[in-house]
């Protein structure tokens, strides 16, 4: 019988510009838990990107997973978890959302519970209130979904992106819920028309694999944008000068404060270096898109 499992979470970028609450991409920066069966819970947090608390009570892993349980009116065996992350916390990055999507995991291992891919996708999804960061980290990949009233996730799902991303991380925080709260409640109708509009050249051209256009509609956005720029460190330079050194298109993190810049293969070093000379206080990161979702691997008990 197993008594220990890594269970490894691809963190991700939501939006992509005008694509808001609908559209994720899995990126290869990833939270693990390093999982192991005792007799009371306990969590280790390793390096970085972790929260400093680490009461058992209070941790979001640790709540979600014994709601998930709860849920199908299981008990969940008791283990300790250790964690590290690669996804600094409220900078866009989708933290919460792998964690949320790592906590159903570990329900699911300690629970037994057996959930599908669509459950997973659906609490996940319900839990954050939106399916885009929830999705890709499910899936890796790009996700583009739509979620019903009832909390039902319908997900499509594209595997390769032939472009690397850049990301742009202030050394400030921005929490998910600060910055949706800055946006209106209500759109008025030709606005959210040109707004939808934006999104479905959006969508059309990441199906259609059109890296121009991709970058085009990034920068379209008028959902959320709009009215989260002044919240972000140097949003109008970075779209410039990543502009000018070559990339197809650069749109808000998620809810920021992250920038996220997608760029040709052919140009990764040379953009790099640049952005770094520009941006000296951002840490500025190469990644590209995740070819996976959740990980799981199960080490057999040897006793
Ligand atoms: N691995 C984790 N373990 C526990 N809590 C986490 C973890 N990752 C994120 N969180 C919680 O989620 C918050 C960040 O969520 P949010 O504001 O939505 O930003 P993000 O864009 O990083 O998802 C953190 O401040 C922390 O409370
Ligand atoms: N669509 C959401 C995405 C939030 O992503 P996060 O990584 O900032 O949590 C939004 O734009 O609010």
């Amino acid at each position: 019988m197993s008594n220990s499992w890594q269970i490894k979470v691809p963190g991700s970028t939501a939006n992509l510009g005008p694509g808001f609450d609908s559209i994720g991409l899995g990126l290869s920066l990833y939270l693990t838990l390093e999982v192991t069966l005792q007799n009371e819970w306990e969590f280790v947090h390793i390096g970085d990107n972790v929260p400093s608390d680490t009461t058992v009570e209070k941790h979001l892993i640790y709540k979600i997973a014994q709601q998930v349980g709860k849920q199908y009116n299981a008990s969940l065996r008791p283990c300790k978890v250790e964690m590290k992350s690669e996804l600094p916390l409220a900078r866009g990055l989708g933290s919460s959302a792998a964690a949320i999507v790592a906590a159903i995991e570990l329900a699911n291992i300690l629970g037994e519970l057996n959930l599908s891919t669509q459950d997973k996708l659906n609490i996940s999804s319900q839990i954050e209130g939106h399916p885009d960061n929830a999705t890709a980290s499910v899936l890796g990949g790009l996700t583009i979904s739509s979620m019903d009233e009832q909390g039902n996730v319908d997900t499509l799902h594209i595997q390769e992106m032939d472009a690397a991303f850049v990301v742009f991380i202030p050394n400030v925080e921005l929490k998910t819920s600060d910055s949706r709260g800055v946006l209106p409640s209500q759109l008025e109708r030709g606005y959210a028309v040109r707004a939808s509009a934006n999104a479905n050249m959006l969508a059309a051209s990441l199906i259609a694999k059109d890296y121009v256009r991709i970058g085009r509609y990034m920068e379209a956005d008028l959902f959320h944008e709009p009215f989260r720029a002044e919240l972000i460190p140097n949003y109008n330079e970075i779209h410039e000068a990543a502009k000018l050194a070559g990339a197809y298109g650069t749109a808000l993190s998620g809810a920021g404060p992250t920038l996220i810049s997608i760029i040709p293969l052919s140009i990764q070093g040379q953009f790099i270096e640049a952005m770094k000379k520009q941006f000296p206080t951002h840490q500025i990161v190469l990644t590209t898109g995740a070819s996976a979702g959740i990980q799981v691997t199960t080490y057999s008990n040897s006793n």
